[in-house]
């Protein structure tokens, strides 16, 4: 059997974060002399960092929380699709693909070309897809971005209309080294009681 492959971005103070929101800080509290028996540290990130998930009450104030997600979403049989030199991803740009019985799609753009930093311009999903990829039953939709929507959005409408066809949002995936084909998935969140989304360690698996 393959070897699974981390498709997660590394998390230290370099991770680059949505303009004006949390940097990333790891900081160690403890030391072994001070604890006398142990290390001990505190992370610092907005919930959106690197690589996640939305919780629908990221941008819907009745929607889920973290904790109350599925977690059989986030872990299963996946597609890994390429679609390279996009400025949108609609029904068009994926009608060439066969999607039938997919619950877990995973777009690779290669749009965000150099992760030290936040690109300013990004392809994003057309809120028309959603109900499109639903018909199939996707239930997770993956990108190697940091949002669904274009950067400057404030309406969020592919986000809500994802949300509203039962499709669940992973964000910031390093998929440079993933050919297109199926894989199994693992990308679970914490299971975070109040939180609007996760930093997740993503792994996918060639089947
Ligand atoms: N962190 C932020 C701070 C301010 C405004 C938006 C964001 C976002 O994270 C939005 C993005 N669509 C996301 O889900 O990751
Ligand atoms: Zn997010
Ligand atoms: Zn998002």
């Amino acid at each position: 059997m393959s070897d699974w492959m981390d498709i997660s971005q590394r998390l230290d103070e370099k991770v680059a974060v949505w303009p004006g929101d949390t940097p990333f800080s790891y900081k160690r509290t403890w030391n072994k002399e001070e604890s006398g028996s142990v290390n001990v540290g505190q992370i610092i990130m907005s919930t959106h960092t690197g690589t996640h998930i939305d919780a629908p009450f990221h941008f819907d104030d009745d929607g889920k929380k973290v904790v109350d997600l599925d977690v059989n979403l986030y872990i299963g049989r996946s597609r890994v699709i390429h679609l390279p030199n996009k400025s949108s991803i609609g029904v068009k740009e994926l009608s060439d693909f066969e999607l039938t019985g997919i619950t877990r799609l995973l777009i690779r753009t290669d749009a965000w070309i150099d992760r030290r930093y936040f690109p300013a311009v990004i392809p994003s999903i057309e809120p028309e897809l959603a109900s499109y990829l639903s018909k199939f039953g996707v239930r997770l939709i993956g990108l190697d971005l940091p949002s669904v929507d274009p950067i400057d959005s404030k309406e969020l409408s592919a986000h809500h209309e994802l949300a509203n066809h039962g499709i669940h949002i992973l964000e910031g995936l390093v998929l440079d080294n993933i050919h297109p084909g199926d894989y199994e998935l693992a990308a679970l969140p914490l299971s975070l009681a109040e939180a609007d989304g996760s930093p997740v360690r993503a792994v996918v698996r060639k089947i």
